[in-house]
């Protein structure tokens, strides 16, 4: 059995960015992925990317059928640079097979060659999540359903799409489908649309999704999927009570990711999984097993690939720095969901403000006050934001309007760096922009 420096298993976002720093300090490297198309991860290759890119491809109004074909050309281009971005570092080796603990310290790889087993100094654990599929009667057996990565690899557009899950990608797809031309039902059995959301925004992201031709069905619960030849039938209980079906000829899933733990052998270990299947540690990233760490979705809390990224940086400080960048360093994150157009956000909501007693004012600003806005023709969305009327710090932001995405970074490191909504507010911005929004909206 070899023994190996470090061991990375799965190559995620956090994992692949550790292993080049590695070896940058020549140390060595064994770098476990169980598909050769998964080399660079989830977010390239099946994820974030190819569905940023079919987003963007649907709003030019390309056809769903070329724009998958442009989208397999990039995530391969992404898939082989990130290859060698690993494999042609002298210290590292990218081994193609499933890993599994048999050990707290030994792992055993399937290969194509057979079984090989490696002794790991120091093991991180990058594997990711896998879709949840509900345990609703005849849905896993229906040969019309759909994960995310299946919905970005038909080879025809759905005709009538049934979307179980109103959360990120099911709100993302939806949108995505629906500019495309599908028919599109959203199904959630939660009453409230994005309930984290203040209701002045929840209301208008769901009538321009309506806009959109979406249909959504709130409140509601499944009761079984029932297959013919050419499409399935989902029966369920409105929020009335009263019985309803619709028919699709596509089904997407789309009610969460779980940690991808079940078959790394962890029963073989003393590493501890918690109930949602997720990998425990403490601040550092650290397993209750001594240099074994988890890093990105397999650890639970926030999926995203920049939390997998910061996760690299808490365990680059444990071992090359101070140790005192941790999980508890971690506040503000913002996010984006990429729906038309898109809703950003950072830090409290009115409602959680109000909950927890905290002072505020609110700031507001509809998006067609933006010249920016009137130029790009889309004066969809408002801008939304909390400021502490005593000092002026940011205490959040909705922002929900073309380009947010962008714009949320800039409020994001208003508030990490204490910078007041005075400074936003006298900025010079650069003209027409969507930045320049923030001389209005921090009047
Ligand atoms: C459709 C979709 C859209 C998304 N959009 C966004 C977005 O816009 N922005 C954003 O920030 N996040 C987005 N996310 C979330 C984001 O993709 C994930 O949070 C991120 O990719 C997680 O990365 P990771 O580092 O945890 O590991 P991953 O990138 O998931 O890597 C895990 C790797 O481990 C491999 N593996 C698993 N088990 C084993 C094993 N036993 N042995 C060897 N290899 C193994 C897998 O094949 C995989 O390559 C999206 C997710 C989905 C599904
Ligand atoms: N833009 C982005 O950053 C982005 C985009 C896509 C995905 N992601 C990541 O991927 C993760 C997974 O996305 P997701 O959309 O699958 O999960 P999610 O947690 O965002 O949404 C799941 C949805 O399923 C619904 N649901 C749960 N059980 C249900 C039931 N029995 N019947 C009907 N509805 C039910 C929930 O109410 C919720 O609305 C997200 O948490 C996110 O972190 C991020």
């Amino acid at each position: 059995m070899q023994k190996i420096k470090n061991i990375i298993i799965g190559f995620g976002k956090g994992g692949k960015t550790l292993a080049k720093f590695l070896a940058q300090r020549d140390e060595e490297v064994l770098v476990i992925e169980k598909s050769n198309q998964m080399y660079g991860g989830t977010c390239i290759n099946i994820a974030c990317l190819p569905s940023k890119r079919l987003i963007i491809e649907a709003a030019n109004g390309l056809d769903f059928i070329d724009a998958i074909g442009g989208k397999n050309e990039m995530t391969s281009l992404l898939r082989s640079k990130n290859y060698h971005m690993l494999a042609d570092e002298k210290t590292v080796t990218v081994l193609d097979g499933e890993a599994k603990f048999v050990d707290d310290h030994i792992i055993e790889v399937k290969t194509a060659n057979g079984i090989e087993k490696y002794e790991g100094e120091r093991i991180f654990i990058n594997t990711g999540a896998v879709p949840v599929i509900l345990p609703i009667p005849g849905l896993k057996e229906s040969k019309f359903l759909l994960d995310s990565t299946a919905a970005m690899e038909q080879t025809s557009l759905p005709k009538n799409l049934i979307i179980i899950g109103a959360g990120y990608i099911g709100l993302e797809f939806a949108a995505m489908f629906a500019k495309y031309g599908s028919n599109v039902t959203v199904l959630d059995h939660n009453s409230d649309f994005i309930p984290r959301e203040d209701e002045d925004i929840s209301k208008v992201v769901k009538k321009d999704l309506e806009e959109l031709g979406i249909k959504f069905e709130l409140g509601i619960e499944i009761e079984k999927v029932e297959d013919t030849d050419d499409h399935a039938t989902i029966v369920y209980k409105n929020s009335a009570g009263e019985k309803k079906q619709v028919d699709g000829d596509r089904i997407l899933a789309a009610t969460g990711r779980r940690p991808n733990t079940e078959n790394l052998g962890l029963e073989n270990t003393n590493i501890k999984v918690n109930k949602w299947d997720a990998i425990e540690v403490n601040k550092h990233l650290e397993t209750n097993v001594h240099n074994v760490w988890a890093i990105g979705d397999v650890k639970g809390g926030l999926q995203f690939t920049y939390i997998s990224l910061d996760d690299f940086r808490i365990i680059k400080s444990q071992l090359f720095g101070n140790g005192q960048y941790t999980l508890e360093s971690r506040k503000n994150i913002p996010y984006s969901v990429f729906i038309d157009p898109a809703l950003s956000e950072v830090g409290l909501t009115e409602k959680e403000a109000k909950k927890h007693g905290i002072e505020y004012e609110v700031h507001k600003l509809p998006v067609a006050a933006i010249p920016k806005a009137q130029v790009a023709k889309d004066t969809r969305g408002v801008f939304k934001a909390l400021v502490d009327p005593q000092t002026k710090q940011i205490l959040g932001a909705t922002l929900y309007g073309i380009e947010s995405y962008e714009l949320i970074n800039t409020i994001s490191l208003a508030i990490n760096q204490k910078i007041p909504a005075t400074v936003l507010r006298d900025q010079i911005y650069t003209h027409p922009t969507m930045s320049e929004a923030f001389n209005d909206l921090f009047k």
